[in-house]
Parts: structure tokens; C-alpha cells; sequence
């Protein structure tokens, strides 16, 4: 059976970690189905690592509607998330418009940025049959408006108002929560407050699942890598079994360790 998010909500409840990684093309989807990732992302990291862009901001819808039909080719078992790019959500009209586009061409959900401001058009989403997971925390297509990539909830008012938002979110119909570059005990906070899955980057290892961009994992960047990227092909043959070493580590929760966390 597919991975779907009635196989993650179980998974929330059974305390199981599961697996994302982001994917832009058929032959990694089908090397992560093989190594059995739970979860692909379709990022807008694409052009950052795929575009050479140093943002997000360029990448357009047509962008996203490319890369996640590759990747719907070469998936048979994973669940399949989308981000929409900068732009596409900004009234909910265009948001259920873009993220049709996006399950047409197989997406299951899609992920935006923003919290609760984002109720409305999730619940609109959702009675229409598309999930959406909301993305909080560090969101890079307001990485102009933090002025860096920085980490996100510190202090006690910040991290308050995420557990809020996550619980506003949920309530208006949210599937998923992804949490990036929070402490890690707000991360373990926000988990803890809803009931539906929440995924971590440099969040630790107490969310319901974890996210990597694939380049990172696999040792691919320029310069000095986030505090939350460990290098999975270290020890490994291949790529399908660096992929394998990851979903291990996530499920055992040796991989995020404390040191690739915030305080
Ligand atoms: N290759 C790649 N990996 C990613 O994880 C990623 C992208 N690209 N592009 C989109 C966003 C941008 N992301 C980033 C980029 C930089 C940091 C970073 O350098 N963070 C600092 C924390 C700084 C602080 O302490 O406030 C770190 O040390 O990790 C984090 C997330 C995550 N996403
Ligand atoms: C880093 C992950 C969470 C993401 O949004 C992306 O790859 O675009
Ligand atoms: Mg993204």
C-alpha cells in the first residue's frame, strides 16, 4: 500500500518516525521508493540547488508543475508533497488555483509558508480535497523580511505564537505541519500540540518525521552546510544505500542528533 497521510497519522500515533527527502527527478524517486523513503518533497530549493539561484524567490509555478511530473513518473510508494513557490498563495484564489496545477500533474498535498494567516485559505484547500501542509519556523521565501537565514521561535513570545499558530492551523484543516530551524524543544512542543504529523529540519529529533534536501545529505554543497545537515554517503557504496542509512537513522532517532539542533 502507498505511503498516505492516513499511514503517517498512524505513524504519529504509534510514536514511529518516518522519512522525507526532496526529490526533482525520476531516477532519484524511484532510488528513494527503493531505499523506502515514506515521503518525497518536491522543494522550491530547486533554485537554490538545481537553478543556482541564492533563493527561493525566482522559482515559479511552471517550475514546480515540471519537476513534480518527473517525480510523479518515477513514484510508486511514496508520499508526494509539493511546495508552492513565492507568490502562488497570496490570496486564497490563487492558492487553490496554483495548487490544482500541482495535485493534476500527482502531487498528494502541498506545503506553503506562513501560519496562521494561511488559515483561511487551508480550510478552503481542504474542502475542496487538497491537503496542505503549512511550513513555519525559518520559511526561506521570507528570507528578505528576516534579513538571513536564521533561526526561528527563540524567544518565549516567538515560540508561544508558533504552538498557536500550529493549533490554528490544525484547526482550519491542515494535514501536516513542517517546522524549520526552531529550538528543538519548541520543536518537541509544537509536536506534542497537535495531533497531526509535523516534520523537522533543524528542528530535532522530536518531530514526527524529518526532512533533508537530497544534495546535502549526499555531501553536495558549496561552503559550510547548515548546523542540521549530516553527510549520509559517508560509509556508504551508493546513493540508494546512503538513502537507506537515512531512513534507519531517522526511525533508530539517531539522526537529527543534539548537536544538529538549536537550543
Ligand atoms: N541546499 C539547501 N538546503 C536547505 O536546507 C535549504 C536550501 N538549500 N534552500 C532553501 C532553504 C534555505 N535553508 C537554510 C539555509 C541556511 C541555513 C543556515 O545557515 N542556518 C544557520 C543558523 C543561523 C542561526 O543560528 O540563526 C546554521 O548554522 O545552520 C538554514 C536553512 C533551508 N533550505
Ligand atoms: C528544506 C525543505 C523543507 C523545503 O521547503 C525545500 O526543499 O524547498
Ligand atoms: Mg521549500
Amino acid at each position: 500500500m502507498p505511503v498516505s497521510l492516513t499511514t503517517l497519522r498512524a505513524m504519529k500515533q504509534r510514536g514511529e518516525k518516518f522519512a522525507m527527502i526532496t526529490c526533482y527527478d525520476t531516477i532519484f524517486a524511484q532510488t528513494m521508493n527503493a531505499a523506502g523513503v515514506e515521503c518525497l518533497l518536491v522543494g522550491d530549493s530547486l533554485g537554490m540547488v538545481l537553478q543556482g539561484h541564492d533563493s527561493t524567490l525566482p522559482v515559479t509555478m511552471q517550475d514546480m508543475i515540471y519537476h513534480t511530473q518527473c517525480v510523479a513518473r518515477g513514484n510508486s510508494n511514496a508520499f508526494l508533497l509539493a511546495d508552492m513557490p513565492f507568490m502562488s498563495y497570496g490570496t486564497p484564489n490563487d492558492a487553490l488555483e496554483n495548487a490544482a496545477a500541482l495535485m493534476r500533474v500527482g502531487a498528494h498535498a502541498v506545503k506553503l509558508e506562513g501560519g496562521a494567516w494561511l488559515a483561511d485559505t487551508v480550510s478552503q484547500m481542504a474542502r475542496c480535497g487538497i491537503p496542505c501542509c503549512v511550513h513555519m519556523g525559518l520559511t526561506p521565501q521570507s528570507v528578505h523580511v528576516f534579513g538571513g537565514y536564521k533561526v526561528q521561535g527563540k524567544t518565549p513570545d516567538a515560540a508561544a505564537k508558533l504552538i498557536e499558530d500550529a493549533k490554528i492551523v490544525e484547526q482550519a484543516g491542515a494535514a501536516l505541519i513542517l517546522l524549520e530551524c526552531v529550538p528543538t524543544a519548541v520543536a518537541a512542543q509544537v509536536t506534542a500540540s497537535v495531533s497531526i504529523p509535523v516534520i523537522g529540519i533543524g528542528a530535532g529529533k522530536d518531530c514526527d518525521g524529518q526532512v533533508l534536501v537530497v544534495h546535502d545529505m549526499l555531501g553536495l554543497h558549496q561552503g559550510k552546510p547548515a548546523r542540521f545537515v549530516k553527510n549520509f554517503l559517508v560509509g556508504q557504496t551508493s546513493i540508494q544505500d546512503a538513502f537507506v542509512a537515512y531512513v534507519q537513522a531517522v526511525k533508530t532517532q539517531s539522526y537529527p542528533a543534539p548537536e544538529h539542533g538549536f537550543n
